[in-house]
């Protein structure tokens, strides 16, 4: 964690959810209803279809809903595209940007995802900017290089840490169960500490980090107690309210 940085816990569903599905996000507002969620902020971002009625499922609970991804543009002939405005027009506050399965399923490039994270801003959402090496990368020992190539070529020059989050994502951990050792999260988490605060000084060291990749209840509370992590973005264990809840409780441990 980073000492006055109030930790995020936020969860991805991807291209999961139906309606049915509901009744998890209003457990998870039940849940986060307390004296905890002064010092956590908790976020879910199911797909598009569920937005509108997500958030208001949350109306009187401090869990936020946001997008998963969202066009560069406002608006125009892009079929099968959400713009950020369209989110926000949901009531969401954030949304995800440059998740490892859009830059490989869609090919989306660092200069998209930068453009796509200013589109936020421009709609008062908070970008979630993700980044992370693939298993091919860090074998060839590039980890740290390619942390800085994406940080570089995704964050706009815009970037404050009021408007964006940083999430760390190893590709090759990414719903595999494997998760990279307390150390090696510590290093590649201080590397980014480092390089935003080269570029965006004491606003950089005020930047959100979080982690991403198999982050479960089991390995949540090692995880998430690294210096530099300011929380989780979680995948698959986002989906059950029990097993959300229960990492956005580790805090309780953390911050005691
Ligand atoms: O956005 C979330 C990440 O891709 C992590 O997914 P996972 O927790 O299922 O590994």
């Amino acid at each position: 964690m980073t000492p006055e940085v109030r930790p995020l816990v936020a969860g991805n569903w991807k291209m999961n959810g139906l309606r049915a599905s509901l009744d998890q996000i209003k457990a998870m507002a039940d849940g986060v209803k307390g004296s905890l969620s002064e010092k956590v902020e908790t976020l879910i971002c199911p797909p598009a279809t569920l937005l509108y009625v997500a958030t208001a499922l949350c109306d009187d609970s401090p869990l936020l809903i946001g997008g998963q991804d969202c066009h560069e543009k406002v608006s125009g002939a892009h079929t099968g595209d959400v713009s950020a405005e369209m989110i926000a027009d949901c009531f969401g506050t954030h949304v995800i940007v440059g998740h490892s399965e859009r830059r490989t399923d869609h090919k989306e490039t660092d200069a998209l995802v930068r453009a796509k994270a200013e589109a936020a801003f421009a709609a008062d959402l908070i970008a979630i900017i993700c980044i992370g090496e693939t298993g091919d990368e860090r074998k060839a020992g590039q980890t740290l290089d390619v942390l800085k190539r994406q940080l570089a070529g995704s964050i706009p020059d815009s970037a404050t840490a009021e408007n964006t989050v940083i999430a760390y994502e190893p590709v090759w951990a990414i719903g595999t169960g494997l998760t990279p050792t307390a150390a090696d999260v510590e290093e590649a988490h201080a590397f980014q500490r480092r390089e935003l605060v080269e570029r965006f000084g004491a606003v950089g060291g005020k930047m959100r980090i979080l982690y991403g990749g198999s982050v479960k209840p089991g390995n949540a509370k090692e995880l998430m107690g690294v210096a530099n992590v300011d929380g989780a973005l979680i995948g698959g264990a986002s989906l059950k309210a029990d097993d959300f809840l229960a990492i956005y409780r580790a805090y309780e441990e953390l911050t005691a």
